[in-house]
């Protein structure tokens, strides 16, 4: 098998016109792991979360003549087979098969749906064992492993293993076998290969608390034959896939698709690259198209500081925080800087209020300092009980010096450009914590629902949503400020806005940094 970057992967399976299963769940898959997805398609489902309707197949020799069309005019790299009903099907995919046989073909065997329904003729399971002789690798669930063996469905996963070995002989053919059926918090899956007593992989993991799991097993088995052509091997794509999958089922509930077993959210790994991405390919040219197109001040200043997000991400604090590998002592010091730093800043949004042209916005900056002032009296209190030394740092007197002057001296706009980035900032990292939680415990293999966080209930304390709604209401002040105020002041809260981001970041890399002169070397992670 070579690998190819952007592999050809065809789909032959029906549809689900909820597009959570079938084709669609095929094409997707394909999609988001870097495949180009084609589909010939062999039953028009009537189906949607809650279960199948009716099943048209789409007569054969049509069919037949998609598959035909497709490798006339295209190099297949893998091919990945669904539903397909009955044994005129099957025969004339086996016939096309031998044919045009790619290198990589994977089998589901498709027969039942997750919601309920028949998809597969009780005539046709002789069919597709005859299948399997034509296929790389098969990837039943427990009750279709136990049909294709002729045996009862395996209550244990010792018993699952066995089974998977037994077909793996009879039909010289791997085995993908899925635990996803069996009773209780273990979710076990093996890819077994024909003449190896062991399997080649096993994976466990616990179950994912969702209802929705509405084309897992479409998704899993595109996801392998895609990856299997791009990586050109079995292991690697079928642990890939199955972590690809935990990753899609942990974020599925954010779909909200369908009343019944909703869908998996196919491009959970790309939700971020993307809205960087449209960040990107919606900035306007040049600053009067900015104004002709309505994009706001706080928008263009959002864009123009894309790079520093980057390297908050790319640096050592937000991460380590994220998967809890960041030094206790290093958080520790970053608490104690924190403190005096909130001390300040409450300060400084108290002169914001102070000063303020406008009722509303006094009220905002006194609540926001007051705020402020409890924040700090609870991080007084963890940081007593730590015994922690709190000295000031240059990076946060910059940073506070900065502040106080600015909210004080300067232009009152200037002043709530140079305050917007901590309230900005900080919510974007709540998101972005959370989601690197996520995607570290999609690598530890764990839902995180057992294992303690190190840092969990401040982590929790950064995605309450008072404080984003804050910051966009402080956002909404920029804006407003930025539509009258004359160019020169809208350069300064420019300057301003972008300086404070700047500090932010040192603020947090400072604490890592002081780690690593401390003991020497090392990344100021634990590894
Ligand atoms: N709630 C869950 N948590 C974790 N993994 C799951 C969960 N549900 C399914 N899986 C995994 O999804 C993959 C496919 O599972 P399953 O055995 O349910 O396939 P299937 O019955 O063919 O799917 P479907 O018919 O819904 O398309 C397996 O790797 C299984 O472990
Ligand atoms: C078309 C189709 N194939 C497979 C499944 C299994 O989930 C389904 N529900 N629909």
């Amino acid at each position: 098998m070579e690998p190819r970057r952007t592999p050809r992967v065809l789909s032959i399976a029906g549809t689900d016109p909820t597009g959570g299963a079938g084709q669609h769940a095929d094409l997707k898959t394909v999609a988001v792991l870097g495949g180009y997805g084609m589909s010939a398609i062999t039953a028009i489902v009537v189906q949607n979360t809650q279960g199948v309707e009716a099943v048209h197949p789409v007569p054969v020799s049509v069919l037949s003549e998609q598959l035909e069309a497709v490798s006339r005019d295209v190099t297949v790299d893998a091919v990945k087979i669904g539903m397909l009903g009955s044994v005129p099907v099957i025969e004339a995919v086996s016939q096309w098969l031998g044919d045009h046989r790619p290198p990589v073909v994977v089998l589901d065997p498709v027969m039942v749906a997750t919601a309920g329904g028949r998809l597969l003729d009780d005539d046709a399971e002789d069919a597709i064992r005859k299948l399997l002789e034509l296929a790389d690798l098969v990837t039943p669930n427990l009750p279709e492993l136990a049909v294709l063996l002729g045996e009862e469905v395996a209550a244990d996963w010792a018993t699952a293993l066995d089974q998977g070995h037994r077909l793996a002989e009879a039909h010289r053919v791997r085995v993908l076998v899925k635990g996803g059926h069996l009773p209780g918090e273990d979710t076990p899956d093996a890819l077994i290969e024909p003449g190896r007593p062991e399997p080649a992989v096993e994976v466990h993991a616990p179950r994912v608390e969702t209802r929705n799991t509405h084309g897992t097993g479409c998704s899993l088995s595109s996801a392998v034959a895609v990856l299997a052509a791009r990586t050109g091997e079995w292991p690697a794509a079928v642990r890939a896939g199955r972590q690809w999958l935990r990753g899609a089922l942990l974020a599925a509930d954010r779909l909200e698709v369908g009343h019944g077993n909703g869908p998996v959210h196919h491009g959970h790994h790309l939700d971020d690259l993307l809205e960087q991405a449209v960040a990107e390919w919606s900035r306007p040219e040049t600053e009067d198209e900015a104004e002709d197109t309505g994009t706001s001040f706080t928008r263009q200043l959002w864009n123009e500081s894309g790079d520093l997000r980057e390297r908050i991400r790319g640096g050592s604090f937000v991460p380590g925080l994220a998967d809890g590998s960041l030094p206790r002592e290093v958080f520790l010091d970053y608490l104690a800087q924190d403190l005096i730093y909130l001390q300040d800043y409450s300060r400084a949004l108290a002169q914001l209020a102070v000063r303020a042209p406008r009722e509303s916005w006094r009220a905002l900056f006194a609540a926001g300092s007051a705020g402020c002032a409890e924040e700090t009296a609870t991080l007084h209190k963890t940081l007593v009980e730590a015994d922690a030394p709190v000295q000031s740092t240059e990076v946060t007197d910059e940073y506070t010096d900065f502040l106080l002057a600015t909210t004080q001296s300067r232009d009152w706009a200037v002043g709530v450009a140079a305050v917007l980035p901590c309230y900005w900032l900080y919510a974007w990292i709540g998101t972005e914590l959370d989601r690197q939680r996520r995607a570290a415990q999609v690598q530890d293999g764990h839902d995180g629902s057992g294992g303690a966080h190190p840092y969990a209930a401040w982590l929790d304390s950064y995605s309450d949503p008072a404080f984003a709604e804050a910051g966009e209401r402080v956002r909404a002040v920029v804006d407003d400020l930025a539509r009258t105020a004359d160019p020169a002041t809208v350069d300064h809260m420019r300057r301003a806005f972008h300086r404070a981001c700047e500090l932010e970041f040192r603020f947090f890399e400072d604490p890592c940094l002081r780690g690593r002169a401390r003991n020497g070397s090392g990344d100021g992670r634990e590894t």
